[in-house]
């Protein structure tokens, strides 16, 4: 039931079968969530098929995406992203540089010699009551946007639910144990649009990248890529390994989040985006990608997870506000 997405440098990333899992008897449930969380302890990323999200329903939200960034740059700026506290909004090409810098001024300097080559957009929970969503006005393509992805948003928000409770079963703690972490959904859902861009423009600066390496923040990240490529991982060997697109799968990552509410029992990976593997034109065409971070509820706090540590001088980290960690760590970057 399982094999390897990707098998490289140290670095496998197993492709496992989600529907064991929702819909499997108790064993295949454990043996499922047993891979899952091994997944999680080596490599830090996983490969999931048998999704309760169709092909035809996946298309039809890259579609919606799609029509979205063909909107006049004008108008996404006129819901840009505006603080790391509401984290909703457009990012130009340019705003955002992931990095695994930390210092501010290191980060800007980044930026300014090497921008990434993307834009997104950042829809958080909606009826947040101080923090709305920054929606395009729906007309024109853009007519059903916001239901489009609201029900998206809903649906990655049970597959974050059931992601969790398949590394509780792996843990060996109650199953619903992360429920009361999840229930509220306080996660982001990034759309990402990688435009098409001149080969040479990574030639002539080798240090250009679509999106710089880094790690991801919060407890596990569903990515949904197109056929593009250009995801990489870094491996154990420090080499940076392709994450191959292999259709209708989602790539799922831990965050460092969960690497620290884990007590490092689970491992949060730097990726990073390049230009996809060679074609013959002079161009890259332009690469789509949704991102949804998930996030522990805002107000948890997070300390150390039953079972990762047996002494109490086993634990790594303090704890924190979940909520706060992000914030924290998204003033870095942007
Ligand atoms: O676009 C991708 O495939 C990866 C994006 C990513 O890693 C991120 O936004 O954190
Ligand atoms: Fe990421």
């Amino acid at each position: 039931m399982e094999s390897a997405a990707v098998k490289s440098e140290g670095l496998v990333i197993p492709l496992i079968d989600f529907a064991q899992f929702l819909k499997g008897n108790p064993e295949q449930r454990k043996e499922t969530a047993n891979a899952i969380l091994h997944g999680f302890q080596t490599a830090g990323f996983i490969y999931l098929k048998g999704l309760p999200i169709t092909s035809d329903y996946r298309k039809h939200v890259f579609e919606t995406s799609a029509k979205y960034f063909r909107l006049p740059t004008e108008t996404k700026m006129s819901h840009c992203w505006t603080s790391p506290e509401a984290n909703r909004g457009y990012s130009a090409p340019g705003r955002e540089k992931t990095t695994t810098l930390t210092d501010i001024d290191d980060v800007k300097k980044l930026r300014d010699s090497a921008p990434d080559l993307k834009e997104s957009l950042e829809i958080g929970r909606e009826g947040e009551p101080n923090h709305p969503n920054h929606w395009p006005e729906e007309k024109g393509e853009l007519v059903g946007f916001k239901e489009t992805m609201l029900e998206f948003h809903n649906k990655c928000k049970e597959l974050h639910i059931e992601v969790m409770r398949a590394i509780a079963v792996g843990l060996g703690i109650d199953e619903t144990w992360f429920d009361g972490f999840t229930d509220i959904g306080d996660n982001t859902l990034r759309l990402l649009h990688y435009p098409e861009v001149k080969k040479d423009v990574f030639t002539i600066n080798p240090g250009q990248v679509r999106a710089g390496a880094h790690s991801d923040y919060g407890s596990i990240t569903l990515l949904f890529q197109d056929s593009r490529g250009g995801l990489q991982v870094k491996s154990p060997t420090g080499v940076f390994v392709d994450a191959t697109p292999i259709e209708d799968t989602c790539v799922v990552n831990a965050g460092d989040l969960l690497a620290r509410w884990s007590n490092d029992n689970i491992k949060s990976t730097i990726h990073r985006v390049v230009e996809p593997p060679s074609s013959d034109s002079d161009i890259h065409p332009a690469r789509y990608s949704i991102a949804y971070f998930c996030n522990p509820n805002f107000k948890s706090y997070i300390e150390a997870i039953p079972g990762t540590y047996t002494a109490e001088k086993d634990r790594k980290y303090e704890g924190i506000n979940s909520g706060q960690y992000l914030v924290q760590r998204l003033t870095a970057t942007y």
